[in-house]
């Protein structure tokens, strides 16, 4: 599935305007990270692309056609987004959270199936949470939360998946687990657009990184062209030094001199 956002532009209503001409084109199995510092419109771009907000300008198509002549049920069953915040609301268990990611696949009196649960709890393994199936989600810890959020949206089985700060509550190997089920996702043709604060991630999953600064995006293209050290030291204020790790090949970009 292709996305194309075109010469998005957003505004709050009594806002200032938190970006506008942004135009950029991925197709699955991409992985877009885009990067930014804190209130560029990362959250907010996401949220346009996923129609949960109306840009003021500009247009999103999935395959072409406009995001809004997708219904809700057509667009969940193609594209699945985590947002940044999912603060739990009942004390459901997190197999019927996860469970709860196929709705857009239920048949007509809107109940799980067995297949359904058995989808759930493939995930559940896939992220390596099973232990945490009969637990109530309201009792989690918040990167087990974003684990299962995860869980969720792989059970929708998207072409297309948006995550808004996917590794933010997850520890150090956490995360490097996440970035190789990100990559795994990747082979299964899966999509991924996400957000983070880690140029490392761009360098280590992206095929293409996005870089928004105040006003817009300012880079779209492959990590090892965008992030550089000029490019990171401009867009967050601060030293940058790249280091090549283990002569591999494989870049870290570390703050400071
Ligand atoms: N619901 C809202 N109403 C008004 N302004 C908002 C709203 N949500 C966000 N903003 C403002 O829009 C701008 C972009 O916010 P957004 O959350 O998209 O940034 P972000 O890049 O995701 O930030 P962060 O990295 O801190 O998560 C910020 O200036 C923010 O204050």
């Amino acid at each position: 599935m292709k996305i194309r956002a075109e010469n998005l532009a957003f505004q709050y209503k009594h806002g200032r305007p938190v970006f506008s001409d942004i135009s950029f084109e991925a197709a699955s199995p991409d992985i877009v990270c885009i990067l930014g510092p804190n209130g560029t419109g990362k959250s907010t771009l996401l949220k346009c692309l996923v129609n949960q907000h109306n840009p003021t300008k500009g247009q999103v198509y999935y395959d072409d056609k406009p995001v809004h002549s997708y219904s809700a049920r057509q667009l969940a069953a193609r594209i699945a987004y985590i947002p940044q915040s999912h603060a739990p609301a009942f004390p459901f268990s997190v197999l019927d959270v996860v469970t709860m990611g196929r709705t857009a696949h239920f048949r007509y009196l809107g109940a799980p199936g067995k297949k359904d649960r058995m989808i759930a709890l493939e995930n559940l393994h896939f992220l390596g949470i099973d232990r945490l199936a009969d637990k109530q989600y309201t009792e989690i810890s918040g990167g087990e939360r974003q684990l299962v959020m995860i869980a969720a949206a792989l059970t929708q089985e998207p072409q297309i998946l948006l995550l808004d700060e996917p590794t933010s509550h997850l520890d150090f190997g956490n995360q490097f687990r996440f970035l190789q089920i990100v990559k795994t996702l990747k082979h299964k043709g899966i999509g991924i657009i996400m957000t983070s604060h880690f140029p490392d991630h761009a360098l280590e999953v992206a095929d293409y990184t996005a870089v928004m600064n105040h006003g817009g995006l300012v880079h779209f293209g492959k990590p090892n062209a965008v992030v550089t050290e000029s490019n990171m030291e401009k867009l967050y204020d601060i030293p940058v030094k790249m280091i090549e790790v283990s002569g591999n090949g494989r870049k870290s970009c570390i703050a400071g001199d």
